[in-house]
C-alpha cells in the first residue's frame, strides 16, 4: 500500500466520484488516501463504503480539505466550479498535485487557477479521456489545412443533469479550431441560434447543445463546405475514459515543477 500514490478524490458522491473511487481500487498504482463532500453533505462523517451501498471500508468522508491532503500525491476533483477554485491553494499548501475535470468556469475562475498553480501542480481539462485529446488536436489539423469557406459547427450532447454548456469538450474543441485556423475563439463563437438570426456570417465557429437522458458525452466537430461536410466524431459509452485520464494525470503530476499542466501535456500529445 505505500509504495502506491495516495489519491483524494473531492466531491465522492458524485457521478465522476463514485466512478473515480472504483478506478482507483482498481489500479496497481494508487490508493484511495481520502474522500471529501462539501460541508452539509449527508454522508460527511459517514463510512464510505456503507455509503456506497456495501460494506464498511474505514474511509471516513470528510469536508475538511486541509486535513485530508496531508501526505497525498494528488486530489482528483470533479465538482463545481466555486469548489475546484477554493481546492486550488489548500491543495498547493498541502504539496498535492491537482487534478481538475470540472467545467463551466468562467474567466475569473481560470485566472484563479492559474494564480494557484504558481505553488504547485495543476492539470485542468475539460475532457480527461485520451480520444478527445486525440479529436482536439486533428481538430486544430483539419481547421488549418481547410480553407475558411468550410463552416466549423461544434454540435455536443449530454445527460439531462448537466449544468453547464456548451461542454468544457466542445470549449475545447472549438478554441482548436480557432487556433487551427488562426482567429480568436471570443470574436469567432456563436453560441446558440434561435429566432431570426440573419444567414451565417462567414469564418463564425458554432456551437449547439443537446441536453437528454443519460447521454454520457457526445461531441461532433462539423466542417461544411458547399457539396461535402467532414465530422469529427468522439462518443463516450462509459464514464471510466475521464477518470482513468484524471488517474493518469494524478500519477504523471508527481516532481513536475509548478504549473498549470493539459491532458496534452500528460497524454504526450
Ligand atoms: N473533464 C472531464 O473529463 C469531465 C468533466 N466533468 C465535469 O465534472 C463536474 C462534475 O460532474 P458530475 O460528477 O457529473 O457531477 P455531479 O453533480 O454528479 O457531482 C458533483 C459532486 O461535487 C460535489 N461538490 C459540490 N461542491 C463541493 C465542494 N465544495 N466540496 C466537495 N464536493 C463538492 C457535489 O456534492 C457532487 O457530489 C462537472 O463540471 C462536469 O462537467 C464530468 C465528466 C468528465
Ligand atoms: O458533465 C459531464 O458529464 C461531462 N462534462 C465534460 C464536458 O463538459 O465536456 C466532459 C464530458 O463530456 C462529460
Amino acid at each position: 500500500m505505500t509504495d502506491t500514490a495516495g489519491i483524494v478524490v473531492n466531491g465522492v458522491s458524485g457521478r465522476m466520484g463514485r466512478m473515480l473511487v472504483q478506478v482507483i481500487a482498481a489500479s496497481e498504482r494508487a490508493h484511495l488516501a481520502g474522500v471529501l463532500e462539501r460541508p452539509g453533505h449527508a454522508w460527511i462523517g459517514k463510512d464510505l463504503g456503507e455509503m456506497l451501498g456495501g460494506a464498511a471500508n474505514g474511509v471516513t468522508v470528510s469536508d475538511d480539505p486541509a486535513t485530508t491532503l496531508k501526505g497525498a500525491q494528488a486530489v482528483i476533483d470533479f465538482t463545481a466550479p466555486a469548489a475546484s477554485v477554493a481546492l486550488a491553494p489548500v491543495a498547493m499548501q498541502a504539496g498535492a498535485a491537482h487534478v481538475i475535470g470540472t467545467t463551466g468556469m468562467t474567466k475569473d475562475d481560470l485566472a484563479r487557477i492559474a494564480d494557484a498553480a504558481r505553488d504547485g501542480v495543476i492539470v485542468r481539462a475539460g475532457n480527461m479521456s485520451l480520444g478527445v485529446n486525440l479529436l482536439v488536436a486533428l481538430t486544430r489539423q483539419v481547421a488549418q489545412a481547410l480553407d475558411p469557406d468550410y463552416d466549423i459547427e461544434v454540435i455536443e450532447a449530454h445527460h439531462r443533469h448537466k449544468v453547464d454548456a456548451p461542454s468544457g469538450t466542445a470549449l475545447m474543441l472549438g478554441q482548436a479550431a480557432a487556433e487551427g485556423r488562426g482567429v480568436s475563439l471570443d470574436e469567432a463563437a456563436v453560441r446558440g441560434r434561435d429566432g431570426i438570426t440573419g444567414p451565417r456570417q462567414p469564418g463564425t465557429i458554432g456551437f449547439s447543445a443537446i441536453r437528454g437522458g443519460d447521454i454520457i458525452g457526445e461531441h461532433d466537430v462539423m466542417f461544411a463546405a458547399d457539396g461535402e461536410r467532414i465530422i469529427l466524431r468522439h462518443v463516450a459509452s462509459d464514464r471510466s475514459v475521464f477518470a482513468r485520464g484524471a488517474l493518469k494525470a494524478a500519477l504523471w503530476a508527481r516532481g513536475k515543477p509548478a504549473g498549470e499542466y493539459d491532458m496534452a501535456a500528460v497524454l504526450g500529445l
